[in-house]
């Protein structure tokens, strides 16, 4: 099923989202974590391509397990560390694996080679064209509530994303954001560029002391206060700082909801421990069919 499909309802969904596994480690294993995320019932599960040293190459076989455990599977792709020839393959087997839905991404500029090079992609928008061309996919590409790192600045980074919805976005997802004004704030400021496909809300569940560091790293962001002083009291503690991130997850989306934000996105991450504790939590407010 295509995601924008499901995001035309008015009604809530919450989406969560994966990691394939690194070179060498056991598909199974993570086909297996896939299954236990899509028990929970989530709206769809997206599966990152090639980030945090996750492998591209098993984005398309743990999307195809996604959907066969009966859950809307979104591959990632991403184009700035590839060459035309392997994204058109990429596209191909998607086609061929009946994967509908892409989230089309220029992805993290690698560090240890030169960019741009000859004769390659530079914009996400390059590639959502491709993808346009080579058939019937649903498209999703990605935004960023406090602008991207390397804009220089959230009006340019919004002219951009206005481009990226014309060239065939459907939805928009965000980078993760831990105060929700940030949210809010941007939505208005897409509205009034003319940006109106839903904007799905990026949730991050930080359960433990080390991800913070990546998670700046990763968004170039600042953290609120309230969250830090979370990872200081209990950073140390493992079990009570995954206890206190997903409590703030949950109260971050209990409030986008309350607020007639529609679309949440959990940054799940192959912990579906910390999917099931934030679903459980939610289990009046997003109330699924039983099997
Ligand atoms: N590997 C994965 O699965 C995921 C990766 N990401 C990350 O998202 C980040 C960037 O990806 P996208 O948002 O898809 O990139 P993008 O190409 O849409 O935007 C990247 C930057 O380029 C600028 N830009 C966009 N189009 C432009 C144009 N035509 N001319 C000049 N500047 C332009 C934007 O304002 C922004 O600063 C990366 O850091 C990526 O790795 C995000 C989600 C998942
Ligand atoms: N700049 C950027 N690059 C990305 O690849 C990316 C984003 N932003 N934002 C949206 C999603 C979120 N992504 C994430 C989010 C969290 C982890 C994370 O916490 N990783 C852990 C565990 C990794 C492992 O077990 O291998 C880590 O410590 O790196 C990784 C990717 C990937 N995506």
């Amino acid at each position: 099923m295509k995601v924008s499909e499901i995001l035309k309802k008015n009604e809530v969904t919450i989406s969560c989202e994966i990691f394939p596994p690194k070179q060498g480690a056991q598909l199974q294993n993570y086909k297996a974590i896939a299954a236990e995320i899509a028990k929970l019932k989530p709206a769809y599960i997206s599966c990152t391509y090639g980030a945090t040293g996750g492998t591209s190459d098993y984005t398309v076989e743990i999307a195809d397990a996604i959907n066969s455990y009966g859950v809307p599977a979104i591959a990632h792709l991403t184009c700035v560390s590839s060459t035309r020839e392997k994204v058109h393959t990429v596209i191909h087997e998607l086609k061929e694996r009946g994967i509908e839905n892409i989230l089309a991404l220029r992805g993290d500029i690698p560090t240890n080679t030169d960019f741009p090079l000859p004769d390659q992609y530079h914009h996400a928008i390059e590639l959502i064209r491709e993808i346009k061309e080579a058939g019937d996919f649903c498209i999703g590409g990605a935004c960023y509530p406090e602008g991207h790192p390397e804009a220089a600045n959230m009006n340019e980074d919004l002219d951009h994303l206005k481009e990226k919805v014309d060239a065939g976005c459907e939805y928009l997802t965000t980078q993760m954001f831990f105060d929700n004004n940030i949210y809010y704030r941007f939505l208005y400021k897409a509205l009034a560029k003319g940006i109106d496909v839903p904007v799905t809300a990026g949730i991050m569940p930080v359960t433990n002391a080390a991800q913070v560091k990546r998670t700046i790293s990763l968004t170039g962001n600042l953290v609120p206060a309230k969250f830090l002083s979370i990872v200081d009291r209990f950073g140390d503690n493992p079990a009570a700082m995954k206890q206190a991130g997903i409590a703030y997850a949950t109260e971050q989306i209990i409030d986008l909801i309350a607020n007639g934000v529609n679309h949440i996105h959990i940054y799940s991450m192959n912990k579906p421990d910390v999917a099931a504790a934030i679903m459980n939590n939610l289990s009046q407010i997003y109330v699924r069919e039983q099997a």
